[in-house]
């Protein structure tokens, strides 16, 4: 390896840098390994041209220079308002960086140009799943979408709500000829139901459904889809011997990796169906913060909330044209500052909301409110309230009746959730 003054070279993807990116990728995922040629070019076709970028080290000349890749999805988010608008937002993947090369800027350079071509673009959302939580705050994100983990005894855990007498079954287990027929129809029914909700086009939905296919690991079965007419979960059970060796008995437990349900009824039956697994202890899943499960079942220890994780970050692009989209539940008449140290987005703004309608203007008056840019992204979509925020230090106004206002208007009626990692 030449020892020559590091210098980054930053492109955009070409054809010679895939099989480096998808080295790289792997290790930096902890992947056994690049995945097969066939996978390769699906994934692949699952970006834009020229939406991946890519950092030679142009000093290496024996071993591989690529020391970075970032690349983004074309995607769509629903934020809070009736109905439910929808708004393009460029979603943050694969990046990584080679461990050779850490801490000295690749990843810095990388969201510097794609920051380039997203605001060229008029994206007004960046959106992200973060493997760290102390990453992406300093250009900007917020964390927006929390999620709680349940783990439900099973044995402990009844419905409270009596099973349809006439004994018809609501839930079925979906045919996998039905599933790609079916299931995108509905989650994105279910998408207008949420802010925060990340729509899957029809390449995403071929990609998890393969990815649920080729999942297998010792003791786990494979993954199972519950169908409602408004709603669906999959999940697959785990087996591992040493839960039984003690007692002999099974004590296998289950996951739930989507549970999606567009109406109560869904969900109660649904759930329904997950409580009475026989043979399984414990069933864990991801949730919104407002899930009802622990109301609906009589044993509300049953259901034991085992983690909270930040599960989507925001950053957001055009702060007039963010604040304008969402829908509020209360009038309004502010000059907010906000404050954008990394791409200079932020600025005064005056925000008047009446009958749930925004007015967005540049202003010169004095702010009543100030906040950084991503804490403006973990307020947007209703995961923290503003009165909790000021309460951190992490949001300043001129008063309580201030804040209060601010609680008031950008309340959302459900709490925001992802429901896709990508
Ligand atoms: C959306 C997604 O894809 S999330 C996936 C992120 N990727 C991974 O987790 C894979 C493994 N990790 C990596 O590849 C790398 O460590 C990365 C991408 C996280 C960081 O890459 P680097 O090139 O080392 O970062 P770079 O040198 O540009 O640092 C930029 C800033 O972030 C900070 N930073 C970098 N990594 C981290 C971290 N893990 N935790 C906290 N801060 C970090 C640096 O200190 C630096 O701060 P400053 O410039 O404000 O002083």
């Amino acid at each position: 390896m030449s020892t020559s003054a590091f210098r980054l070279e930053l492109h955009r993807a070409t054809e010679s840098d895939w099989p480096d990116i998808f080295v790289n990728d792997a290790r930096a995922f902890l992947q056994p390994g690049p995945p097969p040629a066939a996978e390769q070019a699906k994934a692949r076709a699952m970006f834009g041209d020229g939406d991946v970028v890519v950092v030679r080290d142009p000093g290496i000349t024996t071993g591989q220079s690529l020391a970075g890749v970032a690349a983004f999805y074309r995607m769509r988010i629903t934020v809070p308002g009736t109905p439910a608008p929808v708004a393009r937002a460029a979603g943050l993947s694969w990046v990584s960086v080679a461990a050779t090369h850490r801490r000295r800027g690749v990843l810095r350079a990388m969201m510097s140009d794609l920051f380039d071509q997203w605001e060229a673009e008029n994206f007004p959302f960046a959106i992200l799943t973060a493997t760290e939580a102390t990453i992406y705050e300093r250009f900007g994100f917020g964390p927006a979408c929390l999620a709680d983990k349940y783990t439900i005894t099973l044995d402990k855990a009844h419905l409270r709500a009596e099973q349809d007498s006439s004994g018809a079954a609501t839930v079925t287990f979906a045919a996998a000829a039905d599933v790609m027929k079916i299931l995108p129809a509905l989650h994105d029914r279910w998408t207008s139901t949420r802010p925060g909700a990340v729509h899957r086009d029809e390449p995403h939905w071929r990609t998890l459904v393969r990815g649920y296919d080729a999942e297998s690991a010792p003791h786990r079965s494979a993954g199972h889809y519950l169908l409602h007419r408004d709603g669906y979960a999959h999940y697959r059970t785990i087996d591992e011997p040493e839960n039984t060796e003690n007692s002999g008995a099974y004590a296998a437990r289950a996951e739930v990796d989507e549970f999606f349900a567009t109406t109560d009824e869904a969900h109660r039956e649904l759930w329904r169906v997950l409580l009475n697994l026989d043979l399984v202890t414990t069933v864990s899943v991801d949730v919104p913060t407002d899930d009802p499960l622990p109301l609906a079942v009589t044993d509300m220890r049953s259901v034991d909330v085992t983690g909270r994780d930040d599960k989507l970050w925001l950053r957001i692009l055009d702060v007039p044209a963010a604040l304008t989209m969402r829908g509020y539940r209360g009038d309004l008449d502010v000059v907010i500052d906000v404050e954008d140290r990394s791409r200079d987005r932020g600025g005064t703004f005056r925000l008047q909301v009446s009958d749930g309608v925004a007015q967005v203007s540049a202003s010169s008056a004095e702010p009543v409110v100030r906040l950084d840019i991503s804490v403006l992204a973990s307020l947007y979509l209703g995961a923290f309230t503003p009165s909790m925020t000021a309460a951190a230090g992490r949001l300043w106004t001129a008063g309580p009746d201030i804040t209060a206002a601010l609680d008031r208007a950008w309340a959302t009626d459900r709490a925001p959730f992802a429901g896709t990692y990508f």
